[in-house]
């Protein structure tokens, strides 16, 4: 029987009976041994090109599907704060679980994990192995918790015909909020939805339209058929912001199906199409019996993995070693404030905060990342260059709108080294001492923040390693390039390091 090595009878019924199709003849749900849970194998060879499963529209469930904001009303929607970020997705999936069996989703939710690895979950003491990461800050714990306090609470509390108070904790509690919180991180898709020719908007797949002028388009991005692919899992939480590219809530959705899918560092061989009443979960390559089927959730570096889908990558590096090719370390501009000023007795506060401030005006960021490349930003070299400016040309600059150039030259390679020697300090371990600890039998915990940990510190070992040798072979160009500016009279005395453009 379809999905018999899955505890998952139900679902496949249940998604046959609500107009899901699926290709029971080349695929099927299975549990794996040991870690990543549920996910799709081939049962037979498929080759490119295949449907797999496709999935009405009407049956994802969003704050579009839901019939929970048509039911508190538009304006109380909005007062509540229940239009932005996830919280709105949060309360429909509660209200669903409420439900019970009478929710068109009933099936779903019941088959939806409630305990994850992410170090959401974690104790004091298994954070404590993340110091120094960039996971711990981002984890937002105590912001999902104000979200919950300050709009999803009482929004439920001002309605007590539709939310029993006695249902407040077992179906609206803060720890149920977490939980579906983390579902939505981990499994929702980024729907959008369909624009007609004619400019008539496909709302839900239930047949809802609307002209495009009743409704903000401002952040959709139109999709047509095919070459519209789909927004992996992580797809980013919406921001409470004015920013154009920021996804729309009602946008975010899970998918029941497509959200079976397990993925692995360059190894997608599926994908979810958008059509008009319908999405569509298409083989990319051709596939092997017994393999399994990937999506992608974007090939995150380990620290993202973890920290939103509770696992991390491990595959084949050079040199027999393992790893995530995606892996990124983040150094913050405070950081390089604190050492250059240390430095750099002459560098005034006052002067400093202005630059900054310029900097950020100018669409800079505060954080650059060190990706396993090894390259140094540009906008780092960039940043630091401008720090270091005498005041007459800091004005100049400032007047042109342009900041300084991204070349390395020997004392600003004495100073980011200094910065990346600072930064591995962050970590309370060094890179060796983890290295060993990987070869011990560690918690599932332990283990991925040890992984995390040795992802970043290589990259700012190699990066300061590749550093030392460029400061080495520094003289010998300088000079030459000081003989240069003699004769021909053109910049001399630095090397263009031209890194390529960070990702952020
Ligand atoms: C979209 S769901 C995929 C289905 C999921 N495995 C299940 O049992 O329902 C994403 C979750 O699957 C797990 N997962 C996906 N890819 C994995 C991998 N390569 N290794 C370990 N776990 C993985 C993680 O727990 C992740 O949060």
């Amino acid at each position: 029987m379809y999905g018999e090595s899955s505890d998952l009878r139900s679902f496949v019924p249940w998604f046959q009976s609500h107009e899901g199709f699926v290709d029971v003849s080349v695929m099927d749900i299975t549990t794996f041994p040991g870690h990543g849970g549920r996910g799709v194998i081939a049962l037979t060879e498929i080759l490119e090109g295949h449907t797999l499963f496709t999935i009405p529209r009407s049956l994802t469930l969003s704050t579009r599907t839901s019939s929970v904001p048509a039911m508190l009303g538009p304006q109380r929607w909005k007062n509540y704060g229940l239009d932005k970020g996830w919280v709105g997705l949060i309360l429909c999936m509660m209200w669903e679980e409420a439900q019970g069996a009478s929710s068109r989703w009933s099936q779903y939710m019941s088959d939806l994990p409630m305990t994850f690895d992410t170090p959401m979950f974690w104790s004091a003491s298994e954070l404590e192995e993340l110091k120094g990461t960039s996971v711990v800050d981002k984890i937002g714990r105590d912001d999902a918790g104000k979200d919950y306090y300050t709009k999803l609470l009482p929004a439920v509390q001002s309605r007590q015909d539709l939310f029993s108070p006695n249902l407040i904790p077992q179906y609206y509690s803060l720890e149920k909020y977490h939980i579906h919180g983390s579902r939505i991180l981990s499994r929702s898709f980024q729907v959008e939805r369909w624009e007609r020719e004619d400019g008539t908007i496909e709302d839900n797949g239930n047949g809802n339209t609307s002209t495009e002028s009743e409704m903000d388009v401002a952040n959709m991005s139109a999709g047509s058929g095919m070459d519209v692919d789909e927004s992996p899992a992580d797809a980013p939480q919406p921001e409470e912001s004015d920013d154009e590219d920021a996804v729309d809530p009602s946008d975010v959705a899970m998918v029941p199906m497509a959200d079976m899918l397990n993925a692995r560092y360059g190894s997608e061989n599926a994908k979810l199409f958008y059509e008009e009443s319908l999405l569509r979960m298409v083989t990319t390559k051709p596939i092997k019996a017994g393999e399994q089927i990937w999506n992608t959730y974007g090939d995150p570096p380990n620290s993202d993995l973890l920290r939103k889908y509770g696992h991390v990558d491990m595959v084949p590096l050079s040199q027999g070693e393992e790893g995530n090719p995606s892996d990124i370390v983040e150094v913050r501009a405070d950081l390089l404030v604190s050492v250059l000023t240390q430095q750099n007795h002459e560098i005034s506060p006052e002067s400093t905060k202005e630059r900054i401030d310029w900097w950020l005006e100018e669409g800079g960021d505060d954080v650059f990342v060190l990706e396993t490349d090894l390259e140094l930003p540009e906008a780092l070299i960039s940043m630091v260059r401008l720090l270091l400016l005498p005041d007459g040309e800091w004005a100049k600059a400032r007047d042109k709108g342009k900041p300084p150039k991204p070349k390395v030259d020997p004392q600003l390679l004495s100073l980011i080294l200094l910065v990346l020697r600072r930064r591995l300090e962050e970590y309370p371990t060094s890179l060796e001492f983890d290295v060993a600890l990987l070869s011990e039998n560690l918690p599932l915990t332990r283990r991925h923040a040890v992984i995390v940990r040795v992802g970043e510190k290589q990259i700012l070992c190699g990066t300061i390693e590749k550093l030392l040798a460029m400061q080495q072979a520094l003289p010998a160009n300088a000079d030459e390039d000081k003989g240069k500016k003699r004769k021909g009279g053109s910049a001399a005395g630095e090397i263009d390091e031209r890194p390529k453009k960070t990702k952020r």
